[in-house]
């Protein structure tokens, strides 16, 4: 994807933008405008983007376009997600949406750092790829995907490294939503710094 990285960030391979109900983790219910980016550096087998993982596939956009395009709704907050976002310099994306007072979320796997100005991380971090330590420490919410008992042992294992003031969400693994939640259930009652999250938007049948 390079070409030095479309040119700093000035263009992005936008997959999708659309305005819909943040469904998952801390910031639950509310309306944003999601911007997914293309190629991923992790490649999770039940990734419900995989859509996404091929950069080729989604031409460049310029960061100019993708704000009119947020701005012509009534969003308030952003979130960027992907695919894996921190592939790409968001320094100028951030900047331009700042400028219209947006707050900006990102969903990320923490394997890059992360660039720009972002005012939530939601850190899902994946054994495959592990996070690097100074996302960890930024992560304002760690949302572990739960797909058996033994991603507990990895929920426990990152939530020894971030930091005191960032917020802990177990949440299922779509396609095993039935077997598994019952666990999820019962470990965050017994482990109530735990809170769980589940992908409402899926239930509302909503982007
Ligand atoms: C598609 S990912 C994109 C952002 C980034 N690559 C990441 O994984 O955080 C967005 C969120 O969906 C979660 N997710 C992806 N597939 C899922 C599935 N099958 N069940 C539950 N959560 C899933 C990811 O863990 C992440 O929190
Ligand atoms: N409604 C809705 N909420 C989401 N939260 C995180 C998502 C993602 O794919 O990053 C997502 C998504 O795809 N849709
Ligand atoms: S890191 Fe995110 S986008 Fe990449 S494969 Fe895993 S869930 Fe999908
Ligand atoms: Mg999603």
């Amino acid at each position: 994807m390079s070409k030095d990285i479309l040119r700093q960030g000035a263009l992005l391979p936008l997959v999708e933008d659309f305005y819909t109900i943040q469904g998952e983790g801390f910031h639950t219910g509310k309306p944003a405008y999601f911007i997914r980016l293309g190629g991923c550096d992790v490649g999770c087998g039940w990734c419900d983007a995989k859509f996404t993982w091929n950069p080729r596939k989604f031409p460049p956009v310029a960061v100019e376009e993708i704000v009119r395009r947020a701005v012509a709704c009534q969003a308030k907050a952003i979130v960027i997600t992907g695919g894996e976002p921190t592939l790409y310099p968001l320094g100028k994306l951030t900047e331009e949406l700042k400028k219209e007072d947006f707050e900006i979320f990102i969903e990320t796997s923490g394997t890059n750092p992360l660039t720009g100005t972002i005012d939530w991380v939601c850190l899902s971090p994946k054994p495959q790829q592990p996070p690097l330590q100074e996302v960890l420490l930024r992560a304002d919410e760690l949302k572990i995907i739960v797909e058996s008992q033994s991603d507990l042992e990895w929920a426990e294992e990152n939530s020894k490294k971030v930091s005191d003031r960032c917020l802990l969400f177990l949440q299922p693994e779509w396609s095993v939503f039935r077997e598994i939640t019952p666990a999820i259930v019962e470990y965050a009652k017994q482990n109530p710094r735990w809170n769980v999250s589940v992908q409402t938007h899926k239930f509302m049948k909503i982007p």
